[in-house]
């Protein structure tokens, strides 16, 4: 960037170039969001219990929903966090407000995914333990999805906040010029 000129943006033109954006936009929040992580590390063990206890579709459903759903909801906290400080930088009670609002949904979205999961899973929870042990004699191999959940939960405490401030990746060069190319001449 040059002379204070912003870089050059644009509406996204191909649904690829809408998915690189939407893939840079989850990198950033995987970055700089550490409870982004810790809701992975939730869902896998959420669905790695669901896998021991030979969930129905239904249940998977319900299940895959219910996770997916403190997930999104992560993602339009972040993208409302951002946004508020983006409107103002100085003490406004309204733009606390406003973030606790969004941070409440991910936290009732959070409760309702634990309620779903001892709902659908019930009473074979209680078998788990008994479960893990089992795999751990007879068929470690069932224990791999312990593996990246640990890796999510244990990152999560390397994760820096998000700087709102902090620059955003400049899009690739032939996105630049195809948003200017776009950009009607003045
Ligand atoms: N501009 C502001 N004016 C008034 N209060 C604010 C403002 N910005 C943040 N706050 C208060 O501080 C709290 C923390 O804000 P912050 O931006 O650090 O979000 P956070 O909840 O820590 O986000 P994260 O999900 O990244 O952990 C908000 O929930 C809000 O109550």
């Amino acid at each position: 960037m040059t002379g204070g000129r912003r870089p050059s943006f644009g509406r996204a033109g191909t649904l690829a170039e809408s998915f690189r954006y939407a893939w840079a936009g989850f990198r950033w929040i995987w970055a700089t969001e550490a409870n982004m992580r810790l809701h992975f590390a939730a869902a896998t063990l959420l669905f790695t219990a669901a896998w021991w206890l030979g969930a129905a579709s239904w249940q998977w459903a319900v299940l895959i929903l219910a996770a997916g759903m403190v997930i999104l909801l992560e993602w339009l906290n972040t993208a409302i966090e951002g946004a508020v400080d983006l409107a103002t930088e100085e003490f406004r009670p309204l733009a606390g407000r406003v973030k606790d609002v969004a941070a409440g949904a991910v936290l009732a979205a959070a409760l309702l995914a634990t309620l779903t999961g001892v709902v659908v899973l019930g009473e074979g929870l209680l078998q788990l333990p008994g479960l893990f042990l089992a795999h751990a004699r007879e068929a470690p191999w069932r224990l791999w999805p312990l593996l990246p959940a640990l890796y999510f939960a244990v990152s999560s405490l390397g994760v820096r906040r998000a700087t709102r401030d902090e620059p955003v990746p400049r899009p690739p060069a032939r996105d630049r010029r195809r948003a200017a190319a776009r950009r009607p001449a003045r």
